[in-house]
């Protein structure tokens, strides 16, 4: 995965959320952290093209986010903070399907497919449930398998940790970690990005530190003043 940063920043209502900003991720796993409205899903969503630049361009493996927001949408899955947004139709094989509406397959190719990420997060017996009576932890592997059916090359997940109780949070963090596609993890939970090969902080838009996780936390510990 190649994204790129070229001095590109994002404002809400003349205010700076993300400060202009030059960076190239290529990292399979990159973790980012900071305070609360530090600018962090904003930038995340900017990778994806939910959030356009107002200043400057982003583009993933050569595409603008600006003019080509399908085609980057197509490569890059995004899980939101609260995967029950996310989650549109009541039965979760039904949602699963719905990433692949737009691929033109059979009932067959479709039911090969949905069963098989089903199986890849071991959710199989969750197939027929409905989808509000389903766990955290449930969930959130829902809302993994729903993205991950049409096979997007980097997958960004915002705070997947987020209220799960610890056996869900093990849970998640294992399956994050077997993952073969490209991660973005946003995170509070800092041992999720513990082992992964960059962490961008960030502090007030910018990019305050940017390197091994180790170094990454320390600072944040620093600034959080913990
Ligand atoms: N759609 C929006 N409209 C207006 N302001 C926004 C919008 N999205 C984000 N902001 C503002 O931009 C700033 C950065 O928000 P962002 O959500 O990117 O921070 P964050 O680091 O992800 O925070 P948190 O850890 O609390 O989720 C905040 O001041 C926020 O209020």
């Amino acid at each position: 995965m190649d994204v790129r940063f070229l001095q590109a920043g994002a404002s809400f209502d003349g205010r700076m959320a993300v400060r202009p900003i030059s960076v190239s991720l290529t990292e399979r796993r990159i973790g980012i952290i900071g305070l609360n409205g530090s600018g962090k899903t904003t930038f995340a969503r900017m990778i994806n093209g939910l959030v356009q630049p107002s200043h400057g361009r982003v583009s993933v493996n050569g595409l603008d986010t600006a003019q080509d927001g399908e085609g980057v949408r197509s490569q890059v899955g995004f899980i939101f903070q609260n995967p029950q947004n996310q989650i549109i139709l009541p039965i979760l094989r039904e949602d699963v399907e719905l990433g692949l509406r737009a691929q033109k397959l059979t009932r067959t190719e479709v039911k090969a497919k949905v069963d098989g990420v089903l199986a890849r997060f071991g959710i199989e017996p969750l197939a027929d449930r409905r989808v509000h009576e389903l766990s955290g932890g449930e969930l959130q592997l829902a809302a993994l398998a729903s993205v991950l059916v049409t096979e997007p090359a980097l997958v960004i997940l915002d705070e997947p940790t987020n209220q799960l109780d610890l056996r869900n949070r093990l849970l998640v963090q294992k399956t994050i970690d077997r993952l073969e596609e490209d991660v973005v993890v946003i995170s509070h939970d800092l041992e999720l990005v513990e082992t992964f090969d960059r962490v961008l902080l960030f502090h007030e838009g910018q990019i305050l530190m940017d390197g091994l996780p180790a170094d990454a936390i320390r600072r944040y510990r620093e600034i959080a003043g913990a």
